[in-house]
């Protein structure tokens, strides 16, 4: 049996791990369970997790750890394989979608570039509009959770979108929990502003994307009767279950989604079960 667990508002919230995660894990483990971690938080490589993961002393393993980011660089070079020499991606994002990219040979531009992380000078404005400024190899756009963005990014990212390049998003999420409170997130800085410039939206990758799905049960070879998905959000998470026809989706009140949220008449997605926390699993038996 297979347990997919979203991170943010589930495992953890910034730092703080959720108390009795690690234990809980290892129960699972030791009663022959599968441990899948499904983020849609683009900010981290799956590298960069499992180093997040060690710190905060809980066991686990790169090859169980699968972001946006990754399902994001997978579509790409083996699903839409951009026509070389556009096949270069300007990404709207953090250090976790570079490396991904990096790991699947993909070029790419913009990100954590510091020459972007400036105001729009008369220069911008000039070269933007006529193009001079843009790279012509750019095939792609990628929107993902970026904690830079600026009005000079989303004004590079707006001009290759108006010249065909592709729009993908690593995942729209609309709030980032954090510290026991919520931020913008993902598509609040993103994809949903460059959606709302060009009439257009994106392609998003992250969950609930039922590509990402696909992508999990081809890598993992589960039995989707068999597998559960464990998360704190609606619209992503129990979404991602109940649209995959997993066995089990189970929601836990440690994040954003709340019972009077799924008891709603137009609730997006109703959980098959819910917990108040994922430790709470350790009671139920598995
Ligand atoms: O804005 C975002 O990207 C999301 O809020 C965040 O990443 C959610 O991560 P998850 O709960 O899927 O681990
Ligand atoms: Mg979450």
């Amino acid at each position: 049996m297979f347990f997919l667990l979203d991170c943010d508002g589930v495992i953890w919230t910034g730092d703080h791990v959720f108390e009795g995660v690690p234990e809980t894990l290892e129960l699972l483990r030791s009663r022959g369970k599968k441990v899948v971690f499904v983020t849609n938080n683009s900010t981290k490589s799956r590298e960069e997790y499992l180093k997040k993961f060690t710190t905060l002393g809980i066991p686990s393993n790169v090859e169980e750890i699968f972001g946006s980011a990754y399902s994001s660089a997978i579509y790409i070079s083996r699903i839409l394989e951009l026509p070389a020499p556009k096949n270069k991606v300007f990404v709207l994002g953090e250090a976790g979608i570079e490396n991904e990219l990096r790991s699947e040979n993909i070029p790419f531009i913009g990100g954590t570039d510091p020459a972007l992380r400036r105001d729009m000078t008369p220069e911008d404005w000039k070269g933007l509009a006529d193009g001079s400024l843009l790279d012509p190899d750019v095939g792609c756009v990628l929107a993902g959770l970026d904690f830079h963005i600026n009005y000079l990014k989303l004004a590079h990212a707006l001009q290759y979108l108006r010249r065909g390049a592709v729009f993908l998003a690593t995942n729209i999420d609309s709030t980032f929990p954090m510290n026991h409170n919520f931020f913008p997130g993902a598509g609040s800085v993103g994809a949903m502003p460059l959606a709302f410039m060009t009439g257009t939206q994106p392609l998003a990758l992250g969950k609930p994307s039922q590509a990402m799905l696909d992508a999990i049960e081809g890598k993992f070879q589960l039995d989707r009767a068999r597998t559960c998905m464990v998360g704190d959000r609606l619209n992503t998470d129990i979404k991602f279950g109940v649209e995959g026809k997993l066995g089990g989706t189970l929601a836990v009140l440690t994040g954003v989604s709340k019972r009077a949220d799924w008891e709603a008449r137009d609730a997006v997605a109703v959980p098959a079960f819910y917990v108040d926390k994922l430790s709470d699993l350790g009671a139920v038996a598995l």
